[in-house]
């Protein structure tokens, strides 16, 4: 089996007496979409904030490609090709489609935002950030001021721009929320055929949508991982039946 590009090992997370992570080693391998789930308050965010590097874990390590990323902040980690989207919208709601897409680029490369009007010009980056748009359907709105979006438009958009980053790995919190059904289909497709460039490490609470696209799915419940499997291993799971899908064992 390959190397993960992505792996925590005893991630443990305090706050004050309640612990929200607690021994959490999971892993993310080329080519897969590794979903975790769990009810609200599990401990989801407060993972993926550890993983990104916005807070620190009281024990445990990240390795990334290999590396250990423990002590990296969020910077480094992006550097190292872990791309993020957010719960809540991280875009620039004043700039135009294709300039949060080019900002993007900017983010992937460190350069300060006043080259934004040289960036404009630099006909690669320009190129690299309209195939984004156009990969997630929004080329066609590349002159539109972001917030004039839809919501679901601005959620491919951040998915857009993580894209530019031509990231390792992603890591997506919740980009289903508040899309209606035909959107979660739009997203699905699109999600699903990213994990073949970089693997995504996915939280989601619709449970439609991690089901068609998890190759594997962990479960958190109060902090700690209580299954781990295929869709049907977790399907057919009593403990998660019981402890989250709210049926009877
Ligand atoms: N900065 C903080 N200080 C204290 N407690 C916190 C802090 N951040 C999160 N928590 C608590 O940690 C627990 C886990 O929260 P977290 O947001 O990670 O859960 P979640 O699984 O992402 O929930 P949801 O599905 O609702 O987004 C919750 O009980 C929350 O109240």
């Amino acid at each position: 089996m390959s190397e993960p590009l992505l792996a925590t090992r005893g991630l443990t997370k305090r706050f004050g007496a309640l612990t929200v992570s607690e021994d959490i080693s999971i892993d993310l391998r080329a080519g897969e979409i590794h979903a975790i789930i769990g009810p609200n308050g599990a401990g989801k965010s407060t993972l993926i904030a550890q993983i990104c590097g916005a807070l620190p874990p009281d024990a445990g390590d990240i390795h990334i490609l290999g590396r250990d990323a423990t002590r990296l902040d969020t910077r480094a980690r992006a550097r190292l090709g872990l791309a993020r989207t957010f719960q809540i919208s991280a875009l620039a709601m004043e700039h135009t489609v294709l300039q949060n897409a080019l900002l993007g680029c900017l983010g992937a490369r460190g350069t300060p935002w006043r080259f934004l009007s040289d960036v404009l010009r630099n006909g690669h980056l320009r190129s690299r950030a309209e195939a984004t748009l156009e990969r997630v359907g929004l080329l066609d709105l590349a002159a539109v001021r972001t917030a004039e979006l839809s919501h679901g438009q601005r959620r491919l958009l951040e998915v857009a721009v993580a894209l530019t980053l031509e990231p390792k790995i992603f890591v997506m919190d919740e980009p289903m929320a508040g899309l209606g059904a035909e959107g979660s289909r739009h997203m699905t497709e699109i999600l699903s055929n990213l994990r073949k460039e970089a693997p995504i490490l996915l939280v989601e609470h619709d449970m439609d949508a991690v089901f068609a696209l998890a190759d594997r799915i962990s479960v958190l419940v109060y902090g700690r991982v209580v299954a781990s499997g295929t869709v049907e291993e977790i399907r057919a799971d009593p403990t998660v039946r019981e402890a989250y899908l709210g049926e009877d064992a």
